[in-house]
């Protein structure tokens, strides 16, 4: 893992964005995995600098919450639509995504799973730190999944949602499992945003621990870890 600590926000989005540009020159079309929230806002902001360049380029969804509706404002579908999709003029037939409110969740699962094997490896996987350490909906716990699943969130992940921690309903969420994160030929991954202090902490000790999905980074061979943390 590559660690690179960079002075502020911009400088990390600025940063982060080159990465995948000079990924995207060398393959138009390449699979870019795409995640959600704080982290890779302003990136994608600045790749929608020079659109043009990414004419050819896929996009799936790394993740998204259950029980919200896709078209809700505080959904991935949502974000990604506003962020990525629409300012780099992503149409639908180069973009995949997926339904957990879906009426055969089962079959949608293995459709998404399906076409990552399909699709093996990824080209780039773009990923934010969760403060309790996970990566994508990949949480804590005594075992991790391998494939594309259902995932039941943390409560730290819950409240970072308001539209999440105000349901009735228990939240989850679906997300890419740890076997197509770690396939993906280039990982960047951005950490940023308030409290993620001890989880940045854990990374650094080189301990690969299912307590801290984020650890198994270590075990790719091409993770750019970029930070705004000093
Ligand atoms: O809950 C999540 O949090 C992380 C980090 O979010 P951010 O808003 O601080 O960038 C995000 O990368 C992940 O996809 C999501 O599950």
């Amino acid at each position: 893992m590559r660690i690179t600590r960079v002075a502020n926000y911009q400088e990390l989005s600025a940063l982060a964005a080159s990465h995948v540009l000079q990924a995207v020159k060398a393959k138009p079309d390449l699979l870019f995995c795409a995640a959600t929230g704080g982290s890779p806002t302003g990136m994608y902001a600045e790749m929608a600098k020079e659109k043009t360049v990414f004419s050819q380029m896929r996009v799936i969804k790394m993740d998204e919450w259950g029980i919200i509706p896709a078209t809700h404002p505080d959904s991935c579908e949502s974000y990604l639509q506003k962020h990525l999709l629409g300012p780099m003029d992503i149409p639908a037939e180069r973009y995949v995504s997926f339904d957990p409110n879906s009426a055969e969740p089962e079959k949608e699962i293995q459709r998404i799973e399906s076409y990552i094997q399909a699709n093996s490896p990824m080209d780039v996987c773009i990923l934010g730190l969760g403060k309790n350490g996970h990566i994508a909906f990949n949480e804590p716990a005594a075992n991790l999944q391998a494939g594309f699943h259902k995932a039941t969130l943390a409560e730290s992940t819950i409240q970072h949602d308001p539209a999440l921690s105000q349901g009735l309903e228990p939240a989850f969420g679906w997300c890419v499992g740890m076997q197509g994160i770690l396939q993906t030929k280039k990982i960047i991954f951005l950490v940023t945003g308030k409290g993620k202090e001890a989880a940045l902490e854990q990374i650094l000790t080189q301990q690969i621990s299912t307590d801290c999905p984020a650890s198994f980074l270590w075990l790719h061979p091409n993770v750019e870890l970029i930070t705004d943390y000093q």
